[in-house]
């Protein structure tokens, strides 16, 4: 029988393990010597302090920050030691009649910020999915309430009744149609397909206009107080069912009910609604996440996660199959660094221990994972499930049906359940979304998706990373650094909810799984941090090269060849990863550029934010990100020229250590020059120096370039302002 072969197939990547483990041996060496020499060091200066004018301050400091940095690189380690890489045998995947239903799940919250085509483009690529039409099921949830939405995704089905059988018919690969008719993906010279293409591109236009139509008639004001609708999307003879039911799936509307005294917990209570509803219609054993505007390029997925999900070793204890985000709007020079090739890198990792993170999008989850049904037995007691599940009887029992299309059956008792599973208070007293009680996406955490992987990774699920060479799916990248900047904030809030929380994990990871999956889910949590070690970097040598305090060994001393090697060898490792994932030395300068952006600035925000919220100061938010194109911005983006109109919090901070370091490093070379101190300062000479040059940018921004995207000359002047402060204060290093 086919299905006993398996359907995939796993391997390690042995080149990069020996590569991995080796320097991870000696960098590991390395930083050893290191702390040996800052803890001799230091105790040396305090037992001597009444002699010398010793500072103790910036060696501290530094040692912190040296401390820190490596803390995080050891977390790290685990993501190296065993690459593994998966294949997949397409021709031993069961017959269409063996595949299990499948539930798409699309998010949106505002037409304003998410333009309403691209999203129905996310529905109807999601609708074209090369799966048995009757198997799959596609769900959008509208956070906004907005009848745009409402209206435009009648239209959207209606225009894929037409797109599906053409793609069936040709073989397209990308279902997306507006990325079809851009990139002019070739299916076939007939005649037959020229005409047919014409037609659809017509076909396509006249749907375009109508959204665009709906968009302008009606207000795109987004509600926050609305009660809940579903709707089954159905032709307009009012029959659910439709006749050409083989050709297109089913779509539902489902817009939760919200009010102001309620909390929707974002996109974790939309999924959530979701799950309950889609409970009563289509009740599929996996369900798809897709975020708004993310596309599908290519109709395969659903057939590739199922390689995993039907395997019968991998099976019973796998949670999701997740695949990488990747992005259509990344330009040649990825200025932003968007593609987040580090975090795909570490999935790949991951992959060989339990698993990679949960991702938020793209992925492929059994519905069992998140009912955490599986520690119960058929008989369970109905009360317990209704403390766990809500009230609603027809959801309890639900969750022992298997599949089947459900909404035809008494439509008006069907109408009532399903209002009452998407109002705003079903979750209240029940575990829906509570930490560590194993019901849907949680909510504790603005990263609703790193924090409810972790929840299920905790409970003993395992999940799988694919890479295949075509995307699966595609979304929008940020294309300015105030975007880019936000949106980490928003991810490292949500990362710094949970490591300030019992939830941190090499707290809670532990007991519940391996201590290098802990350790895995550590770094992650814990990559705010960073933010403490790159301040002081960027400051406290500085301060101390133009007060002529040595913080490092000099250039005879066997340590300075210690630091020189920490330095080296982490370089060198990124530009080794950086190429043997395929890409140029350009892209290791950009993401150590782009990392230490992040610290200074989002880690740092974030941080304050997570804190002010543990005191009670403020409360954590989720706006989804604005993904309306502004021309300008993109023009200069795919001209690779950085957009530095971000906000001031994050600029001024930027600026001022720029400046200060470009400063420090004027001065400090000048004066170490008449001082014949080199040997002592050579490293406080070069760490403002790489910064600079790191970081020319900025300065291009503040003083060479006119247009728009510039930094603001207010900007400048106060940076600059604010680093002659702090280089003329008499700093706190100058005593203690
Ligand atoms: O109240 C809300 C807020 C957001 N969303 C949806 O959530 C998705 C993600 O929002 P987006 O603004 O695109 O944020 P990103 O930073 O791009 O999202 C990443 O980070 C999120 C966690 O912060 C994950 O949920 C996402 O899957 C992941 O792609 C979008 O579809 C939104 O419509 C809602 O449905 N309701
Ligand atoms: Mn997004």
């Amino acid at each position: 029988m086919e299905t006993s072969l398996p359907l995939n197939d796993s391997h390690v990547r042995k080149t990069q393990l020996v590569i991995n483990r080796l320097h991870a041996f000696l960098h590991g060496i390395a930083l050893l010597c290191l702390f040996y020499y800052r803890i001799t060091s230091l105790s040396e200066i305090i037992k001597t302090r009444d002699n010398t004018n010793i500072p103790l301050l910036p060696h501290v400091l530094i040692f912190i920050s040296e401390l820190i940095l490596s803390f995080i690189w050891l977390l790290g380690q685990p993501y190296k030691w065993k690459p593994v890489v998966r294949t997949v045998y397409p021709e031993r995947l069961p017959g269409n009649e063996k595949l299990p239903p499948i539930d798409v799940f699309i998010c949106t919250a505002d037409p304003n910020k998410e333009p309403c085509l691209e999203v129905m483009n996310t529905v109807i690529s999601a609708l074209a999915l090369d799966y048995p039409s009757d198997k799959l099921h596609v769900y959008l949830s509208d956070d906004g309430g907005s009848s745009v939405t409402f209206r435009a995704m009648k239209q959207a089905w209606k225009f894929s009744k037409l797109w599906i059988p053409f793609c069936r018919k040709y073989g397209i690969k990308n279902r997306c149609p507006e990325a079809y008719f851009l990139t002019e993906e070739s299916a076939s010279s007939t005649t037959e397909f020229v005409a047919d293409k014409k037609e659809i591109k017509e076909r396509y236009e006249e749907f375009k206009n109508s959204v665009e139509r709906i968009a302008a008639d009606i207000s795109t004001s987004v509600s926050r107080n609305h009660p809940p609708l579903i709707e089954v999307v159905s032709d307009a003879n009012g029959s659910r069912m439709d006749t050409d039911h083989e050709e297109t799936p089913i779509l539902v509307y489902v817009a939760r009910e919200k009010r102001p005294s309620h909390p929707h917990h974002f996109k974790a209570g939309a999924l959530n609604v979701l799950l309950r509803v889609s409970a009563m219609i289509s009740n599929s054993p996996y369900m798809l996440v897709l975020d708004c505007g993310m596309y599908c390029n290519d109709a395969t997925s659903a057939c590739q996660a199922m390689y995993f999900h039907l395997d019968s070793k991998l099976s019973p204890k796998l949670g999701f199959v997740q695949f990488p985000q990747k992005f259509y709007n990344i330009s040649e020079t990825d200025i932003y660094d968007g593609q987040l090739r580090y975090i795909w890198q570490r999935w790949e990792g991951l992959d060989g221990l339990r698993g990679p993170i949960l991702s938020g999008t793209g992925f492929y989850i059994k519905r069992e994972a998140l009912y955490g049904t599986q520690k119960f037995h058929k008989d369970v007691d109905h009360i317990k499930l209704r403390n766990l599940f809500g009230s609603s009887n027809e959801f309890i029992k639900s969750i022992y049906r298997n599949y089947k299309l459900n909404f035809t059956e008494d439509r008006k008792f069907y109408d009532k359940e399903l209002r009452s599973l998407a109002s705003c208070s079903y979750d209240t007293d029940t575990k829906w979304g509570k930490e560590a009680c194993e019901v849907g996406f949680r909510y504790f955490s603005l990263v609703e998706d790193f924090f409810t992987g972790f929840n299920l990774h905790c409970e003993g699920w395992k999940s799988v990373y694919i890479e295949p060479s075509r995307p699966c799916f595609l979304g929008a990248s940020p294309t300015s650094l105030s975007e880019l900047l936000v949106q980490h904030a928003r991810w490292n809030v949500g990362l710094n909810q949970v490591s300030l929380s019992k939830f941190s994990p090499l707290v809670y990871g532990p007991l519940r799984m391996s201590t290098s999956q802990s350790m895995c889910y550590a770094e992650f949590a814990y990559s705010p941090l960073y933010f403490l070690s790159l301040y002081v970097l960027a400051i406290v040598p500085q301060l101390c090269l133009l007060r002529g305090i040595p913080l490092y060994p000099e250039v005879s001393s066997p340590f300075f060849h210690v630091f020189s090697f920490v330095f080296l060898s982490a370089q060198l490792k990124n530009v080794q990863e950086v190429s043997w994932t395929g890409h140029s030395i350009r892209t290791y300068w950009r993401e150590q550029r782009i990392w230490m952006i992040k610290s200074l600035t989002s880690y740092l925000y974030a941080t304050l934010d997570a804190v002010m919220e543990k005191i009670g100061l403020r409360k954590a938010s989720f706006l989804p990100k604005n993904k309306v194109v502004d021309n300008e911005q993109t023009k200069r983006y795919q001209m690779g020229i950085y957009d530095f109109q971000a906000s001031a919090l994050f600029m001024v901070p930027l600026c001022s250590l720029y400046i200060l370091n470009v400063a420090s490093f004027v001065m400090g070379f000048l004066k170490i020059l008449h001082t014949q101190k080199a040997h002592e300062m050579l490293i406080q000479v070069f760490i403002p120096l790489f910064a600079a040059v790191l970081h020319f940018p900025l300065l291009e921004g503040m003083v060479l370039r006119k247009d728009k995207g510039r930094v603001p000359p207010s900007v400048s002047l106060l940076s600059a302002l604010i680093s002659v402060i702090i280089l003329s204060s008499t700093s706190p290093v100058h005593h203690y």
